[in-house]
């Protein structure tokens, strides 16, 4: 079986306390294994941010881990509930084991100093070599993500979207993290940048052997570049599979309708349909499963009860009342 790195068990996310909170993640259930990359999908509002800056501690107010743990795998065979250890222990982790480049990372880089001083800064931060060898990392670092590495004393604003990106992701790799999280980070660029970036990161995935999540809207660059993908709606999984299982037999209606919304990979051209409506406000969510007002195949059972993720028949996971969970 493959490693364990990271697991999620029963996540739940509020933004704000008492009867005004809405629950933004719900109950959510992942695992990411030891070398992969695990896609998170979702239309904007389905809380895949929210569960990347849950996971790691480090949701903005209001928003509140209000359960569950997220279990990390230690090399040495330990494991740590990332929800539950201390400050100083989790700031640890962070950077060195789990890096994280969050949406508009790209606009983090500091316009005022090179690239060359942001990078060392980092390494600095975290080891304790000299500043001759950090300067060293820093030249290896860009060269490692595809960037020339006489470019190293650049400005930010000497560089184009997709360098910038580059340089984020040297940044998160800088100490050699197991785990790499990445939230839309290309969405500002165009579609062959973004093409392009994915695949450097899924090479180095390959070189160097960490795992990642990676979170975006645009199921085509998961369905190309992840080995698994977790379909998120309204704060819930509503499906998890191989890309491969994903895109050739979508289980769950809204998986299917998120497939529709992007042209063919491969094979015939097909009609683009998207999905009508629009997802539940969360202050309002619908009774039974949140897509059953969208859903073209939904029955009598969808609008009384709450499917929940489980393995259908064909040892799938999936949380629909088309495809229920083998009991036993
Ligand atoms: N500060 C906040 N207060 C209240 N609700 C919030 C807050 N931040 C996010 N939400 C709600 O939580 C839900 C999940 O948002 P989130 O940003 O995690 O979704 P997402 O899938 O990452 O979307 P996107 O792709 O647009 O980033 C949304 O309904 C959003 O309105």
């Amino acid at each position: 079986m493959k490693e364990r790195i990271l697991e999620v068990r029963g996540l739940n996310v509020d933004y704000g306390m008492g009867p005004e909170s809405v629950r933004a993640v719900r109950d959510v259930d992942l695992t990411l294994h030891r070398g992969e990359v695990l896609g998170l999908a979702g239309e904007s509002g389905s809380g895949k941010s929210t569960l990347a800056y849950g996971m790691t501690r480090l949701l903005p107010p209001p928003g509140i881990v209000a359960g569950g743990e997220v279990i990390y795998h230690l090399d040495d065979g330990t494991t740590v509930d990332l929800l539950r250890i201390r400050d100083a222990d989790l700031r640890r982790l962070r950077w060195s084991e789990i890096a994280i480049v969050f949406q508009g990372a790209i606009n983090s880089l500091n316009p005022v100093q090179r690239i060359s001083t942001q990078l060392v800064d980092v390494l600095k931060a975290h080891s304790a070599s000299t500043p001759r060898a950090r300067l060293d990392r820093a030249r290896e670092l860009l060269t490692l993500v595809g960037i020339a590495s006489d470019r190293l004393n650049s400005y930010p604003h000497q560089l184009s979207g997709g360098m910038r990106q580059r340089v984020m992701i040297a940044m998160a790799l800088a100490l050699e993290p197991r785990v790499v999280i990445m939230d839309e980070p290309t969405t500002a660029l165009d579609v062959v940048v973004q093409r392009q970036i994915l695949r450097t990161l899924v090479d180095l995935r390959e070189r160097l052997g960490f795992s990642v999540v990676f979170i975006t809207h645009d199921l085509s660059l998961l369905v190309e570049f992840s080995d698994r993908i977790a379909i998120m709606y309204a704060g819930q999984v509503v499906e998890e599979a191989a890309s491969a299982d994903l895109y050739r037999t979508p289980l769950h209606p809204y998986s299917d309708g998120l497939l529709q919304s992007f042209p063919a990979l491969k094979g015939p051209k097909r009609e683009l349909s998207g999905i009508a409506g629009s997802p539940p406000d969360l202050r309002m969510m619908p009774s039974g499963c949140p897509f059953h007002p969208r859903c073209a195949r939904a029955m009598d059972v969808c609008g009384q009860q709450t499917p929940v993720l489980g393995q259908s028949r064909a040892g799938r996971s999936v949380a629909c009342w088309l495809h229920p969970v083998s009991v036993g």
